[in-house]
């Protein structure tokens, strides 16, 4: 069987755990995982989702995307990218070193990764690159200045190339999740926790620790999707005859990302976000806990449902 060979970065946790998983999993074994990470000893959670996958269609392997040694010999894949990470907090409280370190993983990662498998992919003229961005790749959120500046340049990047690389019959998407509960939003939160806020002024530190750590966790409880629900949707992206160039895996988010398209001028969204945070807290503390007791209802029946028919 002609099985198409996929590539995953940062498969030790989250999305390129479960994306790996959903892809060896493939109903009709269309693709061989190559699942990447950068430390082998964290393979055990993947070895527990891939299952009897394993040495199958899926295969585990060393690669550290900020390292070149690791990527070099790397198998020409059909695509996907989604090492990464983030940071949080005030720039006054950042060094350049700790910034520098989010660009290079996020970004230049996957500059690294496709200068290795760009030229033999234009060769065959074969190939889908697909990348997990975030809406932080199409909208700025307040204190993420620089993971969402990696994300721009992320889809900056990829935008370009994309021209590029339909004349060699290769399609890129860019996967653009919300809020995603993984280790990503545990290491965040607990980094963000632990800034040393000294170096900000009161406004700014006040605004960081009562307004944005403290509404954090709540994001994500209402707003949050399950990494194998984005692998469900890039599982989608991956088998389709056309895919698209952007997808949106959260509906709840849309409403946030459709500001950014609905005014030229950019003011659209940062008014709305402004406004939400600092002048209808209560409507937008509210409409939160709506959601969340709506999850919760929505949890309790689909229970309820599952033992009636056990
Ligand atoms: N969680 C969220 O809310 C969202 C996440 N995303 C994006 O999804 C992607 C995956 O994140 P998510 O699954 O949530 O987070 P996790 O922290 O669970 O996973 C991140 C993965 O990237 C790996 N990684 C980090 N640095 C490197 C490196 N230098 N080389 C190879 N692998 C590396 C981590 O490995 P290790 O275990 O060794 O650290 C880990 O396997 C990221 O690109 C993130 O930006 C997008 C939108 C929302
Ligand atoms: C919705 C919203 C907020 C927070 C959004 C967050 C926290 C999004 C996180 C997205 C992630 C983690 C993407 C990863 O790539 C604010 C700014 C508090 C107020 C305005 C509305």
């Amino acid at each position: 069987m002609n099985q198409k060979v996929v590539l995953i970065t940062g498969c030790s946790s989250g999305i390129g755990l479960a994306l790996a998983a959903r892809i060896a999993k493939d109903e009709k074994k269309r693709f061989m995982v190559y699942a990447t990470m950068r430390n082998l000893s964290k393979g055990e959670a993947l070895v527990e989702a891939a299952g009897r996958t394993l040495g199958r269609t899926l295969e585990i392997k060393q690669l550290d995307v900020c390292d070149e040694n690791s990527i070099k010999d790397t198998s020409t894949p059909f695509g996907s990218v989604n090492a990464g990470m983030g940071m949080i907090g005030p720039i006054e409280c950042q060094s350049i070193d700790e910034m520098k370190t989010v660009m290079d993983t996020n970004f230049f990662g996957l500059v690294r990764l496709l200068k290795e498998v760009l030229p033999d992919m234009k060769r065959r003229k074969k190939g889908h690159i697909v990348v997990i961005s975030s809406v932080m790749g199409i909208q700025g959120i307040l204190f993420n200045d620089v993971y969402a500046a990696s994300k721009f340049a992320v889809e900056g990047f990829c935008e370009s190339l994309a021209v590029q690389a339909l004349r060699f019959n290769l399609n890129i998407s860019l996967i653009e999740p919300g809020p995603v509960i993984t280790e990503f939003e545990r290491k965040v939160y607990e980094e963000g926790l632990k800034t040393d806020l000294s170096k900000a002024d009161k406004v700014t530190a006040d605004m960081f620790t009562n307004i944005y750590l403290k509404n954090y966790k709540q994001i994500f409880e209402t707003l949050g999707q399950s990494s194998e629900d984005v692998a469900e949707h890039t599982h989608k992206i991956i088998t389709m005859d056309n895919p698209p160039f952007r997808h949106q895996t959260n509906t709840l988010y849309t409403p946030m990302t459709t500001l950014k398209y609905a005014d030229p001028n950019g003011d659209l969204p940062i008014d709305t976000f402004y406004k939400m945070v600092f002048e209808h807290d209560k409507v937008f503390n509210a409409s939160l806990n709506f959601l969340k007791l709506l999850r919760w209802r929505s949890r309790k029946s689909f229970t309820m449902e599952k033992d009636k028919s056990n």
